[in-house]
């Protein structure tokens, strides 16, 4: 029935749309922006039939209707009307399918039975059904929601691609789903929590529930990596959403991709804080005075710039309080405006008489003037933040003046030269820069302008068309508005937010969050300023060197020092759905024995496979390949490249490297890519060097020890870390 109705309304929908088309291509620019939006609207509705073909609906949920009557609603990916519009399928995110997640034998919720339904295409294939009973109440032992339907998506076979858990989200998991979308909420757990998976549904239900707001502001979700990104990418596609930026935190500054980070040593110093008021104080000591007169000749004449004249130039353009590129236009008018009046002084003294359009033309040829043009950008060069920091690194002698209290040593490990790509640390600062500095007049600055007020029109337009089209609480003008703007070629908002440095997202989800550097955190506070964040990840897994020790120390650039409940809440996930539990056991083992806190969960199952230890890593593969799925062959940073060598003569075509590798059969991870993923097996070669490779190298391999879902086998291990 319901496969029939989501048919029926693919076809209405096409219907309209070609209704709407052939309207022809007549009328004002606003009668076609509207046509053009309208029929992106019924696009965006046939995709989204067209992509909720598998798994329409996984649940129904039995309540006693008005009448004593048993009333079944069905749960699925989408809602779905019948043609009175009478509700037949609820969207997983309204509030009445919460009890689908949330219920239980002893808060049932109003529910007398869940089902859930396992189906292959249209099929269904099997149906799984809990009664909520108080006298079958059991011992108060981990309970599971779908249980069978659980252990099924948790044993199958991965792609190398995440995929959602809508139909087997659990109870736990859901309550942090639907929390409310201000402030800051932080999703702590151990490895295979589901942190991931609960942070982008959350996305999605915030999505759906904030539509109004969230869809012209948009949602960013931050990852550790590309290969990170690679892997969540499909899930939110898979639940209807895409109004979504996602970016790794080498990808945060428009314009510049970062994909190598420094030594720990030197991302040490570049995440402190410390570095956000060495560049305000680099940017400040860019205006020089010159120390003596200059000569400056304007079409032929000759006068002398003062020292002064310059001096209280700068004056002007640092008293205006805007940003160095901004305030530099006001000291560029200060400078010229007062070169022009002592030229003017110096022809009249001359004999000569000067009128106000002579004035304006002298004030021209001043601004033009060559000799005038070096002076002043001698004075005050307009910088961009790329600039600002080559020259930081490239020029030791300006740097040490800058950093008086630094050691010799610490200014020695920023020094670079200027042709040295930025890396992961750098894109913090670039963004801290470009805030400092703000932007240089171009036309591009002109063009967001223009972006800006276009958008207003735009929403204006879409009010009137609505009251036009007689659509009034169908459609927002926001989303309208959404619409046209994709039309003017600028974009979807996503897109948009993307490119857009100064853009203020809606909501921000930052997942393995422990790793970030406070100098990352201050750049999340400029993209989020409403300061509405989902915050996941393990304050144990923390293997960045700048990475702080507790989520309050963390969360100090956003908020300052607030104990837990005041502006923060903290959520916690304490069932590992991936990692069998001797696999669990062993890392935590490991991690306990290099001093590492570990938190806490209970693994849903155990594994069929014991974890093995072999000398040869091609060995050490093929008895991986018994669980007949994917592998991750996991190394020291270092060493991954040359070990996709040897594996790819042995394995030929079926090896692959980082991002690009994950749909490979077996993909070769240094230690630091490997954080988020997971594999069906895993092998680690050389786990010690892991553990010394780096200062919190035992982090690393903590992570790596808890990527698989069936296997685990150490290869080359002559001497394993302690604790194994
Ligand atoms: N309710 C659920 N139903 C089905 N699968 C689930 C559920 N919750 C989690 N999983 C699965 O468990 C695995 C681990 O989840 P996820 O990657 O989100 O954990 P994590 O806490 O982010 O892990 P880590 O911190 O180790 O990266 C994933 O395969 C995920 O799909």
């Amino acid at each position: 029935m319901l496969y029939r109705r989501l048919d029926e309304l693919q076809r209405e929908t096409e219907e309209q749309l070609a209704s709407v088309r052939s309207q022809g291509v007549g009328g004002g620019h606003q009668a076609r922006s509207e046509r053009d939006s309208f029929a992106r609207l019924y696009e965006d509705r046939i995709l989204q039939l067209r992509d909720v073909g598998e798994r329409l609906a996984f649940g129904r949920i039995s309540v006693d209707g008005d009448d004593g009557e048993l009333l079944h609603r069905y749960i699925g990916r989408i809602g779905l009307r019948d043609s009175e519009r009478v509700p037949i399928l609820l969207d997983w995110r309204v509030p009445q399918a919460s009890a689908f997640y949330q219920a239980t034998a002893r808060t049932p919720m109003g529910a007398r039975a869940r089902r859930h339904l396992i189906s292959s295409g249209r099929k269904l294939v099997r149906i799984e059904d809990e009664v909520f009973d108080p006298e079958l109440l059991d011992d108060g032992s981990l309970q599971l929601q779908g249980e069978g339907a659980l252990l099924a998506a948790l044993t199958a076979q991965r792609t190398g691609r995440m995929s959602d858990i809508v139909a087997t989200i659990q109870a736990e998991q859901d309550r942090i789903i639907r929390s409310d979308l201000g402030g800051i909420l932080v999703v702590q757990g151990g490895p295979g929590t589901g942190k991931t998976a609960v942070a982008l549904h959350r996305a999605a239900y915030l999505l759906y529930s904030n539509r109004e707001r969230l869809r012209s502001s948009g949602v960013l979700i931050v990852g550790p990596s590309r290969s990170f990104l690679k892997y969540i990418e499909a899930v939110l596609p898979s639940l209807g959403e895409s109004g979504v930026v996602l970016a790794s935190v080498g990808q945060l500054y428009p314009g510049v991709e970062a994909t190598q980070d420094d030594p720990p040593s030197i991302a040490r110093i570049k995440g402190r804080t410390t570095m956000a008021s060495l560049l305000a104080h680099a940017v400040a000591s860019r205006q020089r005075i010159p120390d003596a007169p200059q000569p400056i000749e304007v079409n032929g004449d000759t006068i002398i710039l003062e020292p002064e004249t310059v001096a209280s130039a700068i004056q002007r353009g640092r008293e205006s309080g805007k940003t160095y590129n901004e305030a530099r236009v006001i000291f560029a008018k200060a400078a010229v405006a007062s070169i022009t009046r002592t030229l003017a002084a110096q022809l009249r003294a001359q004999g000569n008489s000067l009128d106000e359009s002579d004035l304006a033309m002298l004030r021209e040829d001043v601004r033009s003037a060559q000799d005038a043009r070096v002076a002043l950008n001698t004075a005050w060069l307009p910088l961009t933040p790329e600039k600002l920091l080559q020259d930081l690194y490239a020029r030791p002698h300006w740097l040490a003046s800058l950093t008086p209290d630094w050691s010799a040593a610490d200014r020695e490990l920023l020094r670079r030269d200027r042709t040295s790509p930025f890396t992961i640390s750098d894109i913090p600062l670039l963004d801290e820069a470009a805030e400092l500095l703000g932007e240089v007049a171009t036309e591009n600055s002109a063009l967001k302008r223009e972006t800006r007020q276009q958008r207003r029109r735009d929403i204006e337009n879409a009010e009137r068309a609505i009251e036009n089209m007689g659509v009034k609480g169908i459609v927002s003008a926001e989303s309208l508005a959404s619409g046209f703007a994709e039309f003017a070629d600028a974009g979807t908002t996503a897109e948009r937010a993307a490119a857009d440095r100064t853009w203020a997202f809606g909501h921000i989800v930052v997942d393995e969050a422990q790793e970030l550097s406070p100098m990352q955190w201050r750049l999340l506070l400029r993209r989020g300023p409403s300061r509405s964040f989902t915050i996941v990840g393990d304050i144990a897994q923390a293997a960045a060197v700048s990475a702080a020790e507790t989520w309050e120390h963390a969360l100090i650039p956003l908020i300052g020092h607030r104990a837990e409940g005041d502006r923060w809440r903290r959520e916690e996930l304490t069932v590992n759905y991936r990692t069998p539990s001797q696999i669990a056991a062993a890392a935590e083992s490991m991690a306990i024995a290099h001093g590492l806190p570990v938190t806490k969960s209970v693994a849903v199952r155990e594994s069929e496979w014991p974890i093995d230890t072999v000398a040869d890593v091609v060995d050490a593969v093929r008895l991986a390949q018994e669980t007949r799925g994917t592998v991750a062959v996991i190394a020291t940073d270092d060493r991954a490249p040359v070990l996709l060598d040897t594996l790819d003569s042995a394995f030929p075509g079926e090896v692959g490297i980082g991002a690009e590798g994950l749909d490979s059969a077996i993909t070769v991870l240094g230690a630091h890519d490997a954080k988020g993923l997971e594999f069906d097996a895993v092998v680690i070669v050389d786990p010690a060097a892991i553990v010394h490779a780096t200062e919190r190298g035992a982090a690393a391999l903590f992570v790596a020890m808890t990527r698989p879902t069936q296997r685990l086998v150490f290869a080359d291990a002559e001497v394993l870390p302690a604790g194994l």
